[in-house]
């Protein structure tokens, strides 16, 4: 495996890489739901690039850049274990030569929706980052997280709207055993708000179970509710919405998306769902 931190170094190294190439973009930390992704490039294509890199751009003036957390050593062993043929793990000047960029993605109306509602900027800030990291690492085949619903969902768009000549694969979110999805934020959780966190997925599972049982599109969206109703507020609900699996309204019946973001303390974290409506 080999580590590149220069644009220049990236093109020598990328032009020797043999066959298809898949990227897995991340901001580090890596956990078992980053595995997944990296186990599913290195069975999809010939050669796998994975990019650490924790975009400022897409990080609001209150929220945790600088905070986040940062772990190399173990993120490269990672990476070796799981068969990544090279890493670029760029500074901040390599991506962005100009400064703050001028042109920026606007990733249109579904932007400014739901984490776009509550991170103004946070999906320009994505798009603009990740089509950086296409022109750069020029990959065959892309894999992201079905964790970032929205986020991969306004990528497969991009890919789409400006032509890039890229295939996006989504990979299923990888959970705790008792149903937390893992993400690099769980860190910054007490062992108390750890508990509280589980409400998320509980409403998904309690939304699913509903449409199981008969329920219409209203009767699976209240029962996800009722878990957020016993006026706690360890938790504190952003939404919790059901759509259709592009996002946009959910047509009643068959495929739909359920998606929540709430606070736990001072963690906001997300999660989502598919719900068959029947
Ligand atoms: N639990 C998970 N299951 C599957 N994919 C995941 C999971 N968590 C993150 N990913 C995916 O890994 C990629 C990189 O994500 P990122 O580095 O932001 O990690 P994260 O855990 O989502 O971090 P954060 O806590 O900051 O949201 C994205 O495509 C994301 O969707
Ligand atoms: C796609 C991404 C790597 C862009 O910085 C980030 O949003 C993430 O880790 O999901
Ligand atoms: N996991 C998506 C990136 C972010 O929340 O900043």
């Amino acid at each position: 495996m080999r580590l590149v931190e220069t644009r220049a170094e990236l093109d020598a190294a990328r032009a020797a890489l043999p066959g298809t190439v898949a990227v897995v973009m991340t901001m580090g930390a890596l956990h078992a739901g980053h595995e997944a992704l990296l186990r599913a490039a290195r069975a999809g294509a010939d050669s796998v690039v994975a990019t650490i890199f924790v975009n400022p751009l897409q990080f609001g003036p209150n929220e945790d850049f600088d905070r986040y957390p940062r772990t190399m050593e173990a993120d490269l062993e990672m990476c070796r274990r799981t068969g990544v043929d090279l890493v670029f793990a760029p500074h901040r000047d390599e991506v962005y030569p100009g400064g703050e960029p001028h042109v920026r993605v606007n990733p249109g109306p579904l932007g400014e929706l739901l984490e776009g509602a509550s991170r103004p900027g946070f999906f320009h800030g994505v798009l603009t980052v990740v089509l950086k990291l296409f022109n750069l690492v020029r990959p065959d085949l892309a894999f992201f997280g079905e964790k970032d619903y929205q986020q991969l969902t306004l990528i497969r768009r991009m890919v789409l709207d400006v032509n890039l000549p890229i295939e996006v694969r989504g990979v299923p979110t990888v959970r705790e055993a008792d149903g937390l999805a893992l993400s690099s934020r769980n860190r910054y959780l007490t062992e108390a708000e750890r508990l509280a966190a589980l409400r998320l997925s509980a409403a998904l599972r309690a939304g699913a179970a509903a449409a199981v049982g008969g329920a219409d599109a209203d009767g699976a969206l209240a029962a996800a509710h009722r878990i957020f109703a016993d006026g706690t507020t360890d938790v504190v609900l952003d939404y919790l919405v059901l759509l259709d699996p592009d996002l946009g309204p959910s047509p009643g019946h068959g495929p739909a998306r359920m998606l929540v973001a709430a606070k736990v303390g001072a963690t906001r974290l997300i999660d989502n769902a598919p719900i068959d409506l029947g």
